[in-house]
């Protein structure tokens, strides 16, 4: 049976490289995938790994009816073995919607990959939505880890290294920017609620009132 499968998780813990493996695995097969991505790091109409692996993918856009453009490609003569849908948090829930009725309608398997949520960790629409509809969440094995150790299940937006909580919900950036720009950090919970971020663990942990008493 075609599915509809969530691999979702964190910023920076291998969704895209697992999108083009997937993709990669299936081409080498002779199957004909169809990619949708949006807002990648890596500009329009780009699906990219940090491992530095990129492919070429359709931008989708405003409105843009997915299911329909799976079958004008049908249509035109085109092949679809399979779709992978990466930066899947920035679709609407209309547009992921189309994607499960590619599944239902058209019998194809839809691959997902997205966060979850956001900055704040309140759900993206889009994400909400695939929660929702997908046969399967799954959520990645290689984890990302907070700056304590603690795997990290959050994703914080930081201005010169502070998190932040205010803000639009879509700020397309990269973990490990330069400080003076807006950046994400992966966080645990507890360090995400405290809004402790590594640069600011490391400020406290110098901080004199933290250092040990001398008697003089
Ligand atoms: N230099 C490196 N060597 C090995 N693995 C790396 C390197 N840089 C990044 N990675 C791996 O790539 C992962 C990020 O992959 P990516 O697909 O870009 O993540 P996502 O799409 O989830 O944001 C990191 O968690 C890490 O495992
Ligand atoms: C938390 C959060 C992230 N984003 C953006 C930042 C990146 O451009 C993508 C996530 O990409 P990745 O491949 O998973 O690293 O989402 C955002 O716009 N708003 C947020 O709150």
């Amino acid at each position: 049976m075609p599915e509809l499968v969530f691999f979702s998780g964190t910023m920076d813990c291998g969704k895209s490289t697992l999108a083009l493996q997937i993709e990669h695995n299936r081409s080498a097969r002779g199957l004909a995938g169809m990619i949708f991505t949006r807002d990648d790091r890596a500009g329009e109409g780009k699906l990219s790994s940090r491992l530095g692996l990129v492919t070429d993918a359709v931008e989708v856009g405003d409105g843009q009816d997915l299911y329909a453009h799976v079958v004008d490609h049908l249509s035109q003569g085109g092949r679809v073995d399979y779709v992978i849908a990466d930066e899947a948090q920035f679709l609407a829930p209309d547009q992921i919607d189309q994607l499960a009725r590619v599944v239902d309608d058209l019998d194809v398997d839809v691959y997902a990959f997205g966060i979850t949520t956001d900055f704040r960790s309140k759900l993206f629409p889009g994400s909400q939505r695939l929660v929702e509809l997908a046969d399967r969440v799954e959520v990645l094995q290689v984890e990302a880890l907070c700056w304590c150790g603690a795997r990290a299940t959050h994703n914080a937006r930081t201005v010169g290294g502070v998190m932040v909580v205010e803000g639009a919900q879509v700020v397309v950036g990269d973990v490990a920017q330069s400080p003076d720009e807006i950046g994400y950090e992966v966080l645990c919970r507890r360090h995400h609620r405290r809004r402790m971020t590594s640069a600011t663990a490391r400020a406290a942990a110098l901080s004199p009132d933290v250092l040990p008493v001398t008697a003089t």
